[in-house]
């Protein structure tokens, strides 16, 4: 009986050491056939570690030579459509300038690649990273003392807030938060620009909108997550001194522009022969934009951070009050969007396919139109181009960029 159980016992073993070589051998063969691919922010940190990335860096932060121009700009959300020109308005008037982009899909991002390659050939570089990456900005920062930060990375559209929330709170609270944290441990601290939203105005009706209006009714996520921001602005200038301006741009259109907004995606529905929708409202109510042409947009981006005070803290510490600002930016003009798809077919020489429905519970709100007296005041903020002319700038660039033929009026 014991020499059975021996038997047992000593075959039980032999399966069991069988077994866990077997495993030990399966281990190994995953982890070095099938290691994971190294995920794209370790692959980003190794390009962010580099001699070469570090010289772009300061290169790029350089203010020209031969100008007196001292201003060293951050500009985050680079690649996208704002960034892209105000980076490039910047470091043509001689300002130093870096750019940081997270090159994000939620739209094509061969469209911010393209941006961002105009940009260098300018002279601009863009790094690659996230606003919510802290060491990056970190580093940044250690690299370079940024005398202002132009923060327009963020997560756009009005109606995308229903499909994709988190992003919202991702990059418009929490990346806004991380952006700040930087900047007001800095010494010296920067002074921010961000872009706020004309959505802040939500279900106000009085207008023209003007900034002493109520804005506690957003009706999208992304009008709250703005409204937000704003209030994160306030908490952060009067705890650490931060001088910081919010911008509530109203619908920005041009060239090298967003593929979701309606402008875009209505000129390209219109060439492709496609069907378009116009939203109407109650009661057969016109929906209409202050629609704003980037150039103008622009300017007063350039004209905030001219005008804007310093910090008045310095690593971590409040010394004193420091600024705090929010304006309009608004062409003070607003157009039925009916009549933006009929400058379209115009200029298109295409008549648009269109159904003309109610407007979804969405997000979207009736109508906007910008006071911008207060902007006019303190920045001398003077948009001066109108809707056709506008688009007319952005029909001629869309042909050109995705190369379809002469059959337009531009
Ligand atoms: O000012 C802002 O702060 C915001 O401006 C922009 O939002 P909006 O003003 O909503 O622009 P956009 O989507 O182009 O719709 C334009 C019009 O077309 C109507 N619209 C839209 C789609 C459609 O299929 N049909 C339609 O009629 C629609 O009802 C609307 O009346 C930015 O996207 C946003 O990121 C934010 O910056």
């Amino acid at each position: 009986m014991y020499k059975s159980l021996f038997v047992h016992r000593s075959r039980y073993h032999s399966i069991s050491k069988l077994l866990f070589w077997t495993l030990l051998f399966l281990v190994v063969i995953f982890f070095v056939f099938f290691r994971p691919p190294p995920t794209p922010d370790s692959s980003r940190r190794l390009l962010q570690d580099g001699p070469d990335w570090k010289s772009r860096v300061l290169k790029s932060a350089r203010p020209k030579s031969g100008t007196n121009r001292r201003r060293i700009v951050l500009v985050t959300g680079a690649a996208g459509f704002v960034g892209t020109h105000v980076s490039a308005a910047l470091h043509h008037r001689g300002d130093g300038v870096v750019g940081l982009d997270n090159f994000n899909s939620y739209y094509n991002p061969s469209l911010k690649r393209a941006r961002r390659a105009l940009l260098e050939r300018a002279g601009v570089f863009v790094a690659e990273g996230d606003i919510n990456d802290a060491e990056l900005l970190k580093k940044l920062f250690g690299l370079v003392k940024f005398t202002h930060v132009m923060h327009l990375a963020a997560q756009a559209g009005v109606r995308y807030a229903m499909e994709n929330p988190a992003s919202y709170v991702k990059s418009n609270i929490a990346g806004l938060v991380s952006v700040l944290e930087v900047c007001k441990s800095a010494n010296p601290q920067p002074a921010i620009i961000w872009a706020s939203s004309s959505s802040v105005y939500g279900l106000n009706t009085k207008t023209p909108f003007s900034e002493e209006d109520r804005t506690d009714q957003p009706s999208s996520l992304y009008a709250a997550t703005k409204k937000a921001g704003e209030e994160i602005a306030h908490t952060y200038n009067h705890i650490y001194g931060l001088s910081i301006t919010g911008l509530r741009f109203f619908t920005v259109y041009g060239p090298w522009g967003r593929p979701d907004m309606a402008y875009f995606f209505f000129t390209k529905n219109i060439l492709e022969g496609e069907k378009i929708t116009i939203f109407e409202g109650p009661d057969h109510a016109t929906v209409g934009r202050d629609f704003t042409y980037i150039d103008d947009i622009v300017k007063g981006c350039l004209a905030a951070l001219d005008t804007a005070k310093k910090s008045t803290g310095s690593g971590g510490k409040k010394k004193g009050p420091a600024q705090l600002r929010v304006f309009n930016l608004g062409n003070t003009s607003p157009e039925p969007v009916g009549n933006l798809v009929y400058i379209l077919e115009k200029l298109l020489r295409v008549k648009a396919k269109k159904d003309v429905l109610p407007m979804p519970a969405n997000g979207d709100v009736l109508y906007t139109h910008a006071n911008i007296s207060l902007a006019q005041r303190e920045l001398g903020y003077k948009p001066s181009t109108d809707l056709k002319t506008g688009l007319k700038k952005f029909v001629r660039w869309y042909l050109d960029y995705y190369g379809y033929g002469k059959k337009s009026s531009v």
